[in-house]
């Protein structure tokens, strides 16, 4: 049986543990914080990200780094802003790194699949994602995700085996790029969606929204070599339906109170949870000018953290010149 672990005990990084702990397997979570270790270890919580679920016995809690390194698998948790950071005072790493983080490095542009390649070369890399609220995977509710393997079929028959459980159910890929551009772009339209909610402009708004913004995804991941067929899946347009219709969606909720006429500066500092969209919008938009590429659902949510005003940015993208639906 693999030695697994877990890097990072935010809300998604606990609650994969808990999943992967639920058939009694042992799991090691890491965590930066010594505190939050020992109250995992005692109390079975962790009570600011996960505060409602009661911890697996079979988690442990390290705050050691140098322990992450001895294991089979290691699923890399981090937000996207700080994995290079962390994964930088490792030295050695674990045959398997599965990415669970969605976004794309601000400065650089590196999707995490570059920033694991880069300090990791000799690890096999495989991205896991979809649609997955992260109190649902640890109250072990019914979940189904992407997991795209850089190795082929070979690292799938060895990650299937250590991640799959009854209510988990990952599904065979080997479109690393596909996946990552579909993680880190539902981030961005989520927050997009968000907005609309805000300023109250209805149903309808919402999902045009969400069509033309699956649009922009294709353009993107056509540009970087993803599958079309990858963006139409779990991690794509499962995720988008998820991601841009709830409240549960950080970036979502986020989008919805700027809307509503929040200030971002006030919103960011309120928070101790992560917006991934919030860190991706502004580099998307970059590529997407290196490549290119329209992309306006993309560049209003990068203006609308810019400090412009919701309402025109509506307005703006409604003026746009009509065009076809399908153009490239
Ligand atoms: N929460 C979910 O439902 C969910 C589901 C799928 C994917 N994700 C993705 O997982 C990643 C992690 O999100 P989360 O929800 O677990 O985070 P979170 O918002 O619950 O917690 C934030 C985490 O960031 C950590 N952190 C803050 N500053 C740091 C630093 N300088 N270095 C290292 N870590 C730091 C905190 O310790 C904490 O673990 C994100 O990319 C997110 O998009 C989240
Ligand atoms: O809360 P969000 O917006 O970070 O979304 C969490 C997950 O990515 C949903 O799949």
């Amino acid at each position: 049986m693999s030695n697994i672990g877990v890097l990072g005990s935010g809300a998604w990084g606990t609650a994969l543990a808990q999943m992967l702990a639920s058939d009694g397997r042992d799991v090691l979570l890491w965590t930066r914080d010594p505190e939050l270790a020992a109250t995992i270890n005692t109390e079975r919580h962790n009570p600011l990200y996960l505060p409602d679920i009661t911890l697996s016995d079979t988690i442990e809690a390290t705050d050691a780094l140098p322990r992450m390194t001895a294991l089979d698998v290691l699923l890399l948790v981090t937000p996207a802003q700080h994995m290079a950071e962390v994964m930088q005072r490792m030295s050695v790493f674990p045959r398997d790194l599965v990415l669970c983080s969605k976004g794309i490095e601000a400065g650089t542009g590196r999707m995490m699949h570059d920033v694991a390649r880069d300090i990791a070369p000799d690890s096999a890399i495989a991205v896991l994602s979809g649609p997955t609220f992260a109190h649902e995977v640890a109250a072990g509710l019914p979940t189904a995700v992407t997991l795209a393997c850089s190795g082929g079929r070979t690292q799938w028959q060895r990650l299937a085996a250590t991640i799959a459980r009854p209510a988990f159910r990952p599904y065979y890929s080997e479109d690393v790029i596909g996946a990552e551009v579909a993680g880190a772009m539902k981030n961005v339209l989520a927050i997009a969606c968000g907005v609309v909610d805000g300023l109250a402009l209805g149903q309808n708004a919402r999902a045009a929204l969400i069509a033309r913004g699956y649009a922009e995804m294709q353009r993107f991941g056509d540009a970087l070599g993803a599958r079309r067929e990858t963006l139409a899946g779990l991690c794509g347009m499962g995720d988008l339906v998820l991601t841009c219709t709830s409240t549960a969606s950080r970036n979502f909720s986020l989008g919805k109170a700027l809307g509503e006429g929040r200030e971002l500066a006030e919103l960011m500092h309120d928070r101790h949870t992560v917006a991934e969209g919030a860190h991706t919008a502004p580099i998307l938009v970059d590529l997407a000018h290196e490549h290119d590429l329209s992309m306006p659902i993309a560049e209003a949510v990068r203006d609308l953290l810019g400090g412009s005003d919701a309402r025109e940015i509506v307005a703006g993208l409604l003026a746009r010149p009509l065009t076809s639906e399908n153009r490239a």
